[in-house]
């Protein structure tokens, strides 16, 4: 019988289908991955507004870790939405039980559209708790800001941001360009060596849900046992042909697209 790789989200839900849990199930699927979720809070948000976060109790979210790892081993995690202190604290305690082998970090902050889904003092706590228990940390520009304490307004700057979030314990950094202008490119900073992954601007308003798409692609490219730099190819790759068939759904930011023909195999990446 075929070998079945696993991977878990632990985020928080949308319940617009776009982002978060909904986002990195689909996207995990598309991959042929085994989806598991632990749900850190509960957002009532479609493609322009958020309305409402309920957090889940710390208590709740270490019972849906153990629940998951005592029984299905994931072979990588994905985390997405940590609003509070508490989220942050219990998830960083289970994990340090659990000792996952590849924990691919997003580090949520806002919405598309600018409405905060981080609580503003937890931000130390991301830093000291969360960012290294990272394999790979994956911040937009104003979350790299934010983390790094500096400005981004180019690549260079994205370069230094990198090396100082690497500095803070994770073992590779990659900040996402979707907030830049021009072309799409990302730099990708393993502690030795920088990579620039570019591809052109989609003209599209439809990007809801772009950071989780490819985060949880990455852990997904991770669980199915690629090298890490190959991981990020894939799945920026990936994350391209979500946006390009991006859905005109709802009155904002519609969501990516997900199906298994969109998944980019190892033959077409270059090194
Ligand atoms: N319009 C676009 N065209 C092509 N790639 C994009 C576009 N917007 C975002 N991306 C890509 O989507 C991924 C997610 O980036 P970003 O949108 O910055 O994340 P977040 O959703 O966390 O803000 C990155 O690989 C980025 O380069
Ligand atoms: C529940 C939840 N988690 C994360 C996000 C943010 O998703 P992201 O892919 O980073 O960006 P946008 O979808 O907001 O463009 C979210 N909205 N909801």
């Amino acid at each position: 019988m075929e070998m079945t790789q696993k991977a878990l989200t632990i985020a928080g839900s949308d319940c617009s289908g776009g982002a978060g849990i909904q986002a990195d199930l689909k996207t995990f699927s598309a991959h042929g991955v085994y989806g598991m979720s632990v749900i850190t809070a509960i957002v009532a948000e479609n493609t322009y507004r958020v309305s409402g976060i309920m957090d889940v109790s710390p208590d709740m979210i270490d019972k849906q870790i153990r629940d998951v790892f005592e029984d299905i081993y994931p072979d990588a995690v994905k985390i997405g939405m940590l609003n509070t202190i508490e989220t942050m604290t219990a998830v960083a305690e289970s994990l340090k039980i659990w000792q996952p082998q590849n924990v691919v970090i997003d580090p949520v902050m806002y919405a598309k559209n600018g409405s905060p889904l981080m609580s503003l003092d937890a931000i130390e706590t991301l830093i000291k708790v969360v960012v290294p228990l990272a394999t790979l940390v994956t911040p937009n520009i104003p979350e790299a800001e934010e983390i790094a304490g500096m400005m981004i307004s180019n690549i260079g700057d994205m370069k230094v941001a990198a090396m100082n979030i690497h500095e803070m314990g994770c073992q590779a950094v990659l900040i996402k360009g979707g907030h830049a202008k021009g072309d799409a490119t990302d730099v990708f900073y393993d502690g030795h060596k920088f990579y620039q992954l570019t591809t052109s601007r989609i003209q599209t308003k439809n990007t809801h849900g772009t950071g989780c798409t490819l985060s949880s692609a990455i852990a997904s490219n991770l669980a199915l046992g690629y090298p890490m730099a190959d991981a990020v190819k894939l799945a920026k790759a990936y994350v391209t042909q979500a946006i390009a068939h991006a859905l005109p759904l709802g009155q904002g930011n519609g969501p990516t697209h997900h199906f298994h023909d969109l998944v980019q195999k190892k033959k077409g990446v270059s090194s």
